[in-house]
This record gives C-alpha cells, sequence and structure tokens, in this order.
C-alpha cells in the first residue's frame, strides 16, 4: 500500500506524448476515428505540466480527453484509478477505451495517480466517494461533496482531490463555476504548477482559464492541434468584443439572427 502512495521524485509533465496507431484502428469512418483530429499523423507532446487544449464545440476535445483518460487507467466516464465501481450506465460517451486501443504514450514515467473529471459524471463519482467513506470503518468523516452547491463542491473536490502527486485531466471544469470561482479554480491551477508533481491536461471555453500563463495553450482546428496564444482565440475576441460593447453586440448578433 505504502509503495503504490510514494511520491516519484521527478517532475511534471509525466505523459510526455501520445500518438495515434493507425495499424490499431478498428473503422476508419466510424466514430471516433472518423474525426479530423485522429488522422495516421496524429501525435500530442507536452512539455509542461499544463496544457490547455481550445476549439469549437464538436472538434473532438471530450474524445481526445477521453482517450487519454483510458490510457492513464481512469474509466472513461470520469473518476480516478480505484474507482471503476462508480456507476456509470447513465454517463454520457463513453468513448475513451476504443480510442485507447489505437493510442500509444510515453511516459517518465508512468504515473497511475490523478483524477478525470468531467462535468456530466461528477454526481455519481461524488455520490459514490460520499458512500463509500461512510462504509470505510477507518475513513473518518465522509467528505459530503454532494451537501454543497455545484460550484462549491467542485472546488472543494478540486482542491481535496488535486494536489497529490498525479496526472488529472479536466474536460471543461467551468461548467458549474461563476466567474469568481473560476479565479478560485486558477489558484488552485497555480498550487498544482508550482508543486511540480501535478500534470494537468484540460480542455475548456472559458478565456479566464485560458489565460493561465505557464501553460502550453492549443487550439484544435481543421483537425489539428496548434499553439496559440490567448488573444488569437475566438472565445477571447468574441468575448473582448462583448465586454467592449454589449448593447450593441447582442443587437448585431440578434440581428443577424432575423436577416
Ligand atoms: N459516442 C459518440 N458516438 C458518435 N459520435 C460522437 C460520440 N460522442 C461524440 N460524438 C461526436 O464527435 C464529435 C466530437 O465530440 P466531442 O464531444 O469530442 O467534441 P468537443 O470538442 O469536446 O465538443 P464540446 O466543446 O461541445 O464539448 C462531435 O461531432 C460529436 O457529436
Amino acid at each position: 500500500m505504502a509503495r503504490r502512495n510514494r511520491t516519484i521524485n521527478m517532475p511534471a509533465p509525466y505523459l510526455r506524448r501520445v500518438w495515434l496507431d493507425p495499424a490499431r484502428v478498428a473503422n476508419r469512418n466510424v466514430y471516433p476515428f472518423a474525426l479530423p483530429l485522429l488522422h495516421d499523423d496524429f501525435e500530442l507532446r507536452f512539455d509542461k505540466a499544463i496544457t490547455i487544449i481550445v476549439g469549437e464545440n464538436g472538434t473532438g476535445k471530450s474524445t481526445l480527453l477521453e482517450g487519454i483518460a483510458a490510457l492513464a487507467g481512469y474509466d472513461d466516464a470520469g473518476g480516478g484509478k480505484g474507482y471503476m465501481p462508480v456507476d456509470h450506465s447513465r454517463a454520457l460517451e463513453k468513448t475513451g477505451g476504443s480510442l485507447s486501443s489505437a493510442l500509444r504514450a510515453s511516459w517518465l514515467p508512468k504515473i497511475t495517480n490523478g483524477w478525470f473529471f468531467r462535468a456530466e459524471s461528477f454526481f455519481s463519482v461524488a455520490r459514490y466517494l460520499d458512500e463509500a467513506a461512510l462504509d470505510d470503518p477507518f475513513g473518518g468523516l465522509p467528505p459530503d461533496f454532494l451537501s454543497h452547491s455545484h460550484g462549491e463542491g467542485f472546488l472543494r473536490f478540486f482542491n481535496e482531490r488535486c494536489q497529490r502527486q498525479g496526472i488529472f485531466i479536466f474536460d471543461e471544469p467551468e461548467s458549474a463555476l461563476s466567474p469568481s470561482r473560476q479565479i478560485e479554480f486558477l489558484k488552485l491551477l497555480h498550487r498544482m504548477n508550482e508543486i511540480g508533481h501535478c500534470q494537468v491536461i484540460m480542455a475548456t471555453h472559458a478565456p479566464m482559464l485560458m489565460a493561465y500563463p505557464d501553460a502550453t495553450l492549443l487550439r484544435l482546428t481543421r483537425g489539428e492541434l496548434e499553439p496559440v496564444g490567448l488573444k488569437n482565440t475566438d472565445h477571447y475576441r468574441l468575448m473582448r468584443q462583448f465586454c467592449d460593447d454589449p448593447e450593441g453586440f447582442v443587437a448585431e448578433a440578434l440581428t443577424e439572427a432575423t436577416a
């Protein structure tokens, strides 16, 4: 047991590279291998402890994260190693397993601790953790994640789980967070980065989270992942136009809608 939780004295990132092995692709014509992102030369390198992926809806960010999560040994519907018993029968999009069978990875070293957070399955995972703690005679007080508001529960969960050594995968963590809670989440990211033994791979639509300064920011577009500056993302540009002139922005959008 002690061995399993021993901290490895090497800094993140631990997952250095993932790539597709075309020979393992079952069927190019069906999801997930029909996604433009998953072409034969697909490769993603991790140079920093924090990697942030942005892109339009439907470009394949969640699919990619599910595949990486499955490679890391996490349930592709969310959770961490050791939390496979969570009932995900009603969770959406359990597809990472099929993608991961065609992905290859290089690790330095292989890390098996961490967490895959996806908003859709947070509640089933949180419920499992609450119930598991109640069943554990040596577990002390149960975490009680579910008795908080969505945002409070998420933040508390992040703060308790995400500072140990590991690889942490977040799919749109902002979905339950108000802007001020997003700042709290940024602080958590910073702590994880400073600790030096947390690797984070995150997909987000929130400009505030994209702005974390010491991260690799990648944009997924036309089937390619490419480095991008925050101010060149569509998310930032649109939000900026909105903040500069909210009434004019909305009026123009509504005019387009009725044109
Ligand atoms: N289980 C599935 N079966 C078939 N197609 C799917 C499945 N899950 C997702 N897709 C499709 O694959 C594409 C990529 O979906 P994915 O959820 O990975 O995109 P995304 O970039 O994460 O989008 P968003 O920003 O909206 O979360 C979409 O067109 C989606 O409809």
